[in-house]
């Protein structure tokens, strides 16, 4: 009796009551989620388990050139998703990387799904410590853990949770393992059920956290609309050119997305 129960829960048919794919419908939304992560991790793989769109997937990386948008229905609130490109770091430079970073920084998403490969976690968490610098709401999706257990990698995935400070969800998205627990770990953080205590680093000295609060002040106030100005003042203090020559012909302004583009 008890296992006719499991089968029933994990079955597409219960799913279905609570996810409805929409598509391209991306009409009145409450909700924008992002997909962050490495290269080849399955982030289009779990944009088309929520949307039903058809993503190209493939086992080589750099396949999702640009951004890509769909939606979902969970629990009567809407959900439009924006699959992007793959990143190993948010200092990234290479044109695909770029139009990552710049949706993750200053496409201000509700909620974002940080996508790493359960088989080499440690290589995919520089990535993700670099989303929880600047996010308060992330879920963690550890995908391909088929793959880590036929390397008989196990891995704690609760320590892990209490750890970065957000839900972590094991996942097989290929084979729609793990996507019915990402859809609810999306819901509660994006309706505050679930409140984000994302790990960051804190090895600033007192000259620089002074440093960095004077550069946010004056970039705010130049730039009002620009989230997450905090993040590029520590650039302008290592020196980033590339953010440099932005903020010095005013194109940094033009990142933010305009909320009627979400
Ligand atoms: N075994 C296994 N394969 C998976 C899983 N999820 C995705 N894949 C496969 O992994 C490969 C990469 O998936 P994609 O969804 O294209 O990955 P991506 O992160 O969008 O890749 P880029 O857009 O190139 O960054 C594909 O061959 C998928 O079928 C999984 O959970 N297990
Ligand atoms: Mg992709």
């Amino acid at each position: 009796m008890k296992d006719i129960n499991k089968d029933c829960v994990n079955c597409p048919a219960h799913n279905i009551n609570n996810l409805v794919k929409l598509g391209v419908d991306m009409k009145n939304f409450d909700f924008v989620v992002a997909l962050a992560g490495n290269p080849n991790v399955g982030k289009s793989t779990v944009f088309n388990a929520l949307t039903g769109l058809k993503q190209h997937t493939g086992n080589w990386p750099g396949k999702t050139v640009g951004r890509a948008e769909g939606a979902f229905m969970y629990n009567n609130k809407r959900y439009k998703i924006v699959d992007l490109p793959g990143t190993y770091s948010l200092l990234s430079t290479s044109v695909d990387e770029e139009i990552a970073r710049d949706f993750i920084l200053f496409g201000q998403p509700d909620v974002t799904i940080i996508v790493v490969d359960a088989s080499t976690l440690e290589r995919n968490l520089n990535l993700t410590l670099q989303v929880l610098e600047i996010t308060d709401r992330a879920v963690l999706c550890l995908n391909l853990i088929d793959e880590a257990e036929r390397h008989n990698l196990k891995i704690d995935d609760r320590l892990l949770s209490k750890e970065l400070g957000i839900p972590v969800i094991p996942c097989a998205a290929r084979q729609g393992i793990g996507i019915p627990e990402l859809l609810k770990s999306i819901h509660q953080v994006a309706n505050r059920e679930f409140i984000c205590k994302p790990y960051r680093m804190t090895n600033t000295t007192k000259n620089i956290s002074k440093a960095v609060e004077d550069l946010n002040d004056r970039l705010k106030k130049e730039f009002p609309k620009l989230s997450n100005t905090r993040w590029i003042a520590l650039r302008l203090l290592e020196g980033d050119q590339s953010i440099i020559d932005a903020i010095k012909t005013g194109e940094i302004g033009n990142l933010t997305i305009p909320e009627n583009e979400n």
